[in-house]
């Protein structure tokens, strides 16, 4: 596609008429400003809260402001290219949303707007296994917009067995398994406000319409809903996996397997030698080892273990077009965005998210230009300072 950017200015543009309450955020800051002007606290710092002291979240940013753009001068750049290729699927851009739980705490319509809106741009929605909503009810909101399942590998082989099942039946086609959420980490903000999203029977849609799930109750979530809360307590996670494990859900799914929450180069290899297709660097915003790397740097040192094997993918911290060109620059196929487009749905619902994907996308092929590249999949170093 080309000249993305400039036409999303001047749409913007069009909307000076309005008065200034009805124009929609764009920059970052103002939408979180927002959001919390909506978002009552437990919900607001759920989202935007970090484990612990908040030293990794800040980490992910510093990470992006200590690197340096060099842009290039006469370079011609007036059609340019923001797609992208994965697992042999073509995409038009280079950014995923986030896998984002419980999105029925930020807005009535929760996942399903967020998954539409990701549809109408063709950004691949990546679903939850923590959503309000079942996973199927994603699907069918989505029509053939291309969507992933994310899954938190429950300690009841029977539920994980089913998810992969019921997320290819429901068209996603790839798997991310997130390794670095065993548990919840320690969240000072929610022990503060006695906040758990799931204690109050949110982001289980997909566990009370499971088969194997419900199977394992005495009566019905209908009968019993604090039974089956604290029993999804009991199964959602499994600190026990090893690397080993990873051959069981290979053998449950034929769709490529994605894990997420790398950051060491060795278990880059690892996963690697342990059949995965993919792997995506992040520190989960920052949400759980608090005093963890930035996220972007560990980029670089992952992407030089998996010596372009497999695809690399990055998240945590994603805000603007120059952090998408950074991260591509160096090694990541691609960029998930978690926080902004949760700001976009507490704001304006489906729109919001619209909106903040589309600036965010460009702003990303603007700078594209500016800096003297024309294609996303040929982005290096070369474009940054003192590398
Ligand atoms: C409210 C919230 C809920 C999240 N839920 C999930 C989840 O269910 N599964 C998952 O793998 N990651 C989850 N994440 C982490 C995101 O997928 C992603 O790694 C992170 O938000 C990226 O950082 P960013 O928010 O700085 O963009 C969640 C993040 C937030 C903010
Ligand atoms: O809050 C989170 O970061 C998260 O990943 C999660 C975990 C379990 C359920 C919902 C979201």
């Amino acid at each position: 596609m080309t000249n993305f950017g400039n036409q999303v200015q001047f749409e913007i543009y069009r909307t000076m008429t309005n008065p200034a309450p009805e124009r929609l955020p764009v920059s970052y800051e103002e939408w979180e400003r927002r959001a919390r002007g909506i978002l009552e606290d437990g919900p607001y710092y759920y989202i935007a809260g970090g484990a612990g002291s908040g030293q990794t979240m800040n980490k992910n940013r510093a990470a992006f402001d200590c690197r340096s753009l060099i842009p290039r001068m006469l370079k011609n750049v007036e059609d340019r290219d923001l797609s992208i290729e994965l697992f042999g699927q073509r995409y038009e851009f280079p950014v995923l949303q986030a896998p984002v739980g419980v999105q029925s705490i930020i807005h009535q319509d929760g996942e399903l707007a967020s998954a539409r809106a990701c549809a109408a741009l063709k950004v691949p929605y990546i679903t939850s296994s923590a959503s309000s909503v079942p996973m199927e009810a994603v699907g069918e909101a989505m029509g053939n917009a291309p969507r992933w399942f994310q899954l938190y590998w429950s300690k009841d082989p029977d539920i994980t067995a089913s998810f992969l099942q019921r997320a290819e039946a429901s068209g996603h086609s790839a798997i991310v398994v997130t390794l670095d959420t065993p548990m919840m980490a320690w969240r000072e903000y929610d022990l503060k406000n006695v906040y758990l999203p799931f204690l109050v029977g949110e982001g289980v849609g997909n566990y009370l319409t499971d088969p194997a799930f419900l199977a394992k109750l005495e009566k019905s979530p209908q009968e019993d809903p604090q039974a089956a809360i604290m029993h999804w307590t009991q199964v959602f996670g499994n600190a026990g996996l090893t690397w080993e494990d990873l051959a069981f859900l290979r053998k449950h799914t034929k769709l490529p397997i994605l894990l997420k929450g790398i950051l060491h180069p060795d278990d880059a290899r690892l996963a690697i030698e342990h059949g995965a297709d993919g792997i995506i660097v992040s520190n989960h915003g920052g949400r759980q080892v608090d005093g963890a790397t930035g996220a972007l740097d560990a980029l670089p040192v992952v992407c030089e273990a998996v010596k372009g094997e497999v695809p690399v993918l990055m998240d945590s911290g994603i805000r603007r077009g120059a952090d998408v060109i950074k991260a591509l620059a160096l090694g990541a196929k691609a960029v998930l965005v978690g926080r902004p487009t949760m700001y976009g749905l507490a704001v304006a619902g489906e729109e919001g998210v619209r909106e903040v994907l589309r600036n965010l996308i460009a702003d990303t092929d603007i700078t594209l230009a500016l800096t003297g590249e024309c294609a996303v999949r040929q982005l290096s170093r070369s474009v940054l300072s003192g590398k």
